[in-house]
């Protein structure tokens, strides 16, 4: 073991050497690799022969600067993986970039992914129990009805809050830690729900939403940040997954407890009640759990950093671990600033002016825009009406099974996203919803609906063949629509290095937020002037667009080492190279499974020989 380490050493020098002190690099080329290190002598081997391609030396700074890893594709496509050339990149962003830990997953990674992914949960839910919430407050607020505009800003109230903090809570993330940030997200719940709880008022309440949308904003970015960050990287697609079946799983029970407390007097304070379940339990586990390593890293606390890092990977040498965390530090590089306003600034500039960075914004606030503008929320928030319109009474059932197909087929996502990778199922997904989407436009010309004011006037009454058309080709649509857009935009974290994670994050959540508002304030508006057909047809263009910008700008990234998104993105999006490295990664995690080498320690990148 510990000469695998030191051989590991050796290497990390070398394979990291261009920023170290030039003093550290000539032990790089002595590593040689050997048959059975399958994965990362394969590797080196790759390396050495882009050396000898080289005339024996290494590549010079100036070829291999910024973030260096290159990758040369070829036209057959095996052929493409065997030319894949790895050098070593400035940007260290990933523990198992040298050391690869044990893939299998340990009870403390659970623990932490489960009790950040309460914020998922709570995003879940608090957007989903207003809909329930709206019907059962009768007179209770101002002693009248609410009226339409007052029930808009009691729902936009929420994701208008979320927007606001989702803007910086990426660079609070950053300075105060993820840990403390999600904990204050919980002090907003609590504020917010005790404000709705006790309201008398309209005004209170809208209030006491806002609230409550600080803190769903901040939760929103920061869960998938942090489970992304302490996850094993075969199987982070799947840990930020939990994230969004906690989030969908979190819509179906407020509609289900909504569709219970209908009738009950109060019902809707008991509705908001419950949400201070989920934030208290976060809340008392946090006093406990720990931040991410890498977050100590960034603030330099390393003995944190390898606490918790034992702590996650349990059979691990503690020589590794040290060795990992040196490393890690090593290889920070945080953005500085003196206070938090010019950090922020510092790495706004950062995240635009680095092309990987900039084109990681692209996708990251792509997809974002691409769920909002393809209408999911508009159909959450009202399903209900739009059934009523095709002879479908029951709004509560119907949100029930709207919001259950969206959950289930969030579970699949579960089971596809590291396998089937990220791109296909998006790309699976987008021409399913364009079709779905295509089917109600038609349906809903012969149904023959039209608006007067706020409501629907149907050509004819009951069910209708039509109809039936509409909603099964809405639940097609919730399937597609979870299986991909739904779920992938939400692994926005790997897309960005360290150093501007935050407040890239930050602008991709920011636009999710904003696109939701927009679709959400003007859903109604749109149905009346150009008519449901119009407005489904509008959706279908936006979804059969975002499949071609899918197609050419978003890479597999899929059992990628996080600091390998960033060189994909280095000089365009290169999706061919990208597909070919997620299934060498693949294969290379596969074969070492078989030769049990990443059972119970972890893989070196040379083993000596
Ligand atoms: O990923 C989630 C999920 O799809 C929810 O159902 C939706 O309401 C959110 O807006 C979205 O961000």
């Amino acid at each position: 073991m510990k000469t695998s380490i030191a051989a590991s050493s050796r290497w990390a020098k070398g394979r990291f050497s261009h920023f170290l002190p030039s003093s550290t690099n000539e032990n790089d080329i002595e590593a040689s690799s050997t048959d059975e290190s399958s994965l990362q002598g394969k590797e080196l081997h790759h390396r050495k022969n882009h050396e000898e391609e080289n005339n024996g030396t290494r590549p010079k700074k100036s070829q291999m600067s910024t973030s260096t890893l290159q990758i040369e594709t070829r036209q057959d496509e095996d052929e493409d993986e065997d030319r894949i050339v790895i050098k070593p990149v400035n940007d260290e962003d990933d523990t198992s970039v040298i050391i690869t830990f044990n893939q299998s997953i340990s009870p403390f990674i659970i623990t932490l992914t489960f009790v950040a992914s309460i914020s998922g949960f709570m995003f879940g839910y608090d957007t989903g129990y207003i809909s329930s919430a709206l019907i059962s407050i009768n007179k209770d607020l101002d002693n009248k009805e609410l009226t339409y505009g007052e029930r808009e800003i009691i729902t936009a109230a929420t994701s208008l809050g979320a927007l606001i903090t989702s803007i910086g809570a990426g660079t609070a993330a950053d300075v105060f830690g993820r840990r403390p940030c999600l904990m204050f997200s919980n002090l907003m719940f609590l504020i917010g729900a005790i404000l709705q709880i006790t309201a008398h008022r309209f005004w209170q309440m809208a209030a006491g939403r806002l609230v409550m949308g600080f803190g769903v904003g901040i939760g929103s970015l920061i869960s998938p940040l942090f489970i992304s960050e302490i996850a094993p990287k075969m199987i982070r697609g799947r840990l930020t997954v939990i994230n969004s079946l906690w989030l969908t799983g979190g819509q179906l029970i407020a509609y289900g407890c909504g569709a219970g407390l209908n009738h009950v007097n109060n019902g809707w304070r008991i509705l908001v009640g419950l949400s201070l379940v989920p934030t208290v339990i976060q809340f008392t586990f946090f006093c406990f759990l720990p931040d991410t390593p890498r977050y100590y890293v960034m603030k330099g606390d390393l003995e944190k950093a390898k606490m918790v890092l034992k702590r996650s990977y349990v059979n691990t040498d503690d020589d590794v671990i040290d060795q990992k965390v040196d490393e890690l530090a090593s290889l920070n590089q945080s953005i500085p600033g003196r206070n938090p306003i010019i950090k922020f600034w510092n790495m706004v500039k950062e995240l635009h002016m680095v092309p990987s960075n900039f084109r990681a914004l692209i996708i990251g606030c792509g997809l974002q825009a691409i769920q909002q503008f393809t209408g999911w929320n508009s159909l959450m928030y009202f399903s209900g009406t739009i059934f009523e319109t095709v002879g479908f009474k029951n709004s509560s059932a119907v949100s029930i099974i709207v919001s259950g197909t969206n959950f289930i087929f969030t579970l699949i996502a579960f089971f596809c996203i590291d396998k089937i990778g990220r791109r296909y199922i998006l790309l699976i997904g987008l021409p399913g919803m364009t079709i779905a989407l295509v089917v109600c436009a038609i349906a809903f010309h012969f149904l023959g609906i039209k608006f007067s004011g706020a409501s629907a006037v149907v050509a004819s009454t009951g069910f209708s063949s039509w109809g039936i058309v509409i909603i099964i080709f809405i639940i097609v649509y919730a399937a597609f629509y979870a299986l991909g857009i739904g779920t992938v935009p939400w692994q926005q974290s790997e897309l960005f290095p360290q150093n501007v994670r935050g407040v890239g994050t930050s602008f991709a959540t920011a636009t999710n937020w904003a696109g939701s508002l927009v679709i959400a304030s003007t859903f109604l508006t749109m149905l009346q002037n150009i008519t449901p057909t119009g407005t489904f047809a509008f959706f279908a263009a936006v979804a059969c667009l975002s499949t071609i910008f899918c197609y050419f700008c978003y890479p597999e990234l899929s059992g990628l080492e996080l600091e390998e998104v960033q060189t994909i993105l280095k000089d365009g999006f290169n999706i061919k190279a990208s597909k070919a490295l997620a299934k060498k990664r693949k294969r290379q995690v596969a074969q070492g499974a078989v030769h049990h080498k990443l059972k119970f320690e972890p893989t070196q990148e040379i083993v000596e020989s």
